[in-house]
Order: C-alpha cells, then structure tokens, then sequence
C-alpha cells in the first residue's frame, strides 16, 4: 500500500487523520510510523494523530487511536464524537444510535442530526476506573488516589488519577492560564509511577458546574482538547467535592466546550461537536 485516502477531522481542534479500514488496508506493523509520518506539520498533513475507523464484530464501528508520537491510546473521546459523525454520514450505520469499539471496551454513541448533518454528539464513555491498579499507576492497587500527595520535580502536588480507558492525572490550579501544561506536563507524563504513561490535566474549577482545563497529552504533548480528559477532570471535580454528580458541568477546553455528567448511574456522558476539516491521498514515504 502506497497511499490511502484520508478525511482531516476535529473535536474542538482535538484533530486527527481518520481512515476508513472498511475501504483501505493498512499494514499493522507500520501503523506507527504512518501516524508519525502523518501528524508532522512539516512533512506530513499535521495532526494529534492517526484514527482508524474499523470494521468490528462487536460494535457497529471500531475505533483504533495512534498518537502523534505513533503510539497506540486506549480511548480518545474526541475521536469517538468525530468517528460518530463519519459512521453516519458514510453510511457505515443505520442508526443515530450505535456502538463503538474501542480498546478499552464499548462506548454507545448518539448523534444530533440537523439536515442530515451530524451536529453534536453524544458519547456514553462508560464508568471511570478509580483504583491505582486499573490506572494504571504504582502504590497500593486497591487503593483510589484522591488529592493525594506526590511529588513531581521536587513539589508536592495533591493529586487525583481517573482512567477512562486511559490514564489521567488531575492538578488543581487558581489562574488556568498560568498552568505549567508544557514544563510540568512532559515530566508528569514519563513519571515511572505510571507504567504506561499518562494524560496530565490542568483544572481551575470556575463553579459547581464550570471548569476551566488545559492537557499535555500522553503521545501527543498539548492538544486544544482532550474529551476523555475532560471526563476525567469532572470525575475527580465531583470526588473532590467541587461539582456536582448527575449534573452537567462545562469544560472550557482550549478549543471550545464539552458538556460533561457524571451520572448518578454512575457512567460519564459527554456532549459536543465534531467537524470535517478536508479529505484526500496521502503517499507513504518508505
Ligand atoms: N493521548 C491519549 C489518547 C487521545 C485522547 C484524547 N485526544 C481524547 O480526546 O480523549 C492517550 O494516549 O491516552
């Protein structure tokens, strides 16, 4: 395989390469290095990463996400939101609700149709994993880590860890916008505490039912947006008693807003846009 047909897409500028496995074939073993190739800005198309949208026996669509850096993530909530719109409009599903397949288990999807266009999306993520073994991180495996203490380039930081699928790690800040995202973020990300490394998120909380966010992602560095961050960050805001289960919190995002529940039912839905940017070929350099 040479080259592929590819469509640009975003979640609140959270963009991503989707190709579309029910039409093209990839070889696995160079999945990481197509998602490197693809996301330079300077030699490839420029992205997060690289989204496969592919043909499951457990969901209508599966989903496989490639960070920037080539490696493969678990989840990626923007993705699921984008994925949703492109199953719909391709006809790859029937209905406006479906399942999708993701590494770490099935989600349920649900678009907003407005003129046969897929507007905003809703995504059931499923329950959080809270305890350190299901992180997964170093310490007590039976244990949740809720505003507790470690120390990071010789700080103590209170922290909180939420997986969603992947791994999360949730530092309340006063000023968002003075967030240490790219001199803390890269360092808490490689921490050996966390054997598989970690998403790093920022939170001021504004309310009970608004939060202001900022990520360093896991393989990706900073993003505009992180969807499964953000579900993460209002699981650790209800645990730390800043807002409110079963209530819809906003998070402002670098690139726009989600909207965000941690229902009394206990799974996390999120609610917002997704968008196509371009399609077209890109040729494989060997
Ligand atoms: N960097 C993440 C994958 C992408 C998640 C993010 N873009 C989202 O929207 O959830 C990880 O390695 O776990």
């Amino acid at each position: 395989m040479n080259s592929f047909q590819f469509t640009k897409m975003h979640g609140l500028g959270n963009n991503y390469i989707y190709v579309n496995l029910f039409e093209e074939h990839l070889q696995e073993d160079k999945l990481p290095e197509i998602a490197r190739q693809v996301s330079n800005i300077y030699t490839g198309i420029g992205s997060d990463g690289l989204i496969l949208i592919c043909p499951s026996d457990k969901a209508a669509v599966k989903m496989r996400i490639f960070n920037n850096d080539g490696s493969e993530g678990k989840n990626c909530g923007n993705g699921l939101r984008c994925v949703a719109k492109y199953a719909v409009e391709h006809k790859l599903v029937t209905d406006t609700t479906f399942k999708i397949e993701t590494l770490s288990g099935l989600v349920e999807a649900r678009v907003h149709l407005e003129n046969d266009k897929v507007k905003l999306i809703t995504v059931d993520m499923g329950e959080p994993r809270l305890v350190k073994s299901e992180i997964p991180m170093l310490g007590d495996q039976t244990e949740k880590t809720i505003s507790e203490k470690m120390e990071f380039n010789g700080e103590t930081f209170e922290v909180t860890t939420v997986s969603m699928g992947n791994p999360h790690i949730i530092f309340y800040v006063d000023d968002i916008e003075q967030a240490p995202v790219t001199t803390l973020g890269p360092i808490v990300e490689k921490d050996k505490r966390f054997p598989e490394g970690v998403n790093v998120e920022f939170v001021q909380v504004v309310s009970e039912r608004e939060l202001h966010f900022r990520v360093w992602e896991r393989g990706s560095g900073v993003t505009q947006a992180c969807g499964t961050g953000a579900c993460a960050a209002v699981v650790s805001s209800v645990l730390n008693n800043h807002t409110i289960k079963g209530e819809s919190t906003t998070v402002h995002l670098a690139g726009g807003d989600l909207q965000i529940n941690w229902t009394q039912e206990g799974t996390v839905l999120m609610t917002g846009p997704a968008e196509v940017i371009c399609t077209g070929t890109y040729f494989i350099r060997h």
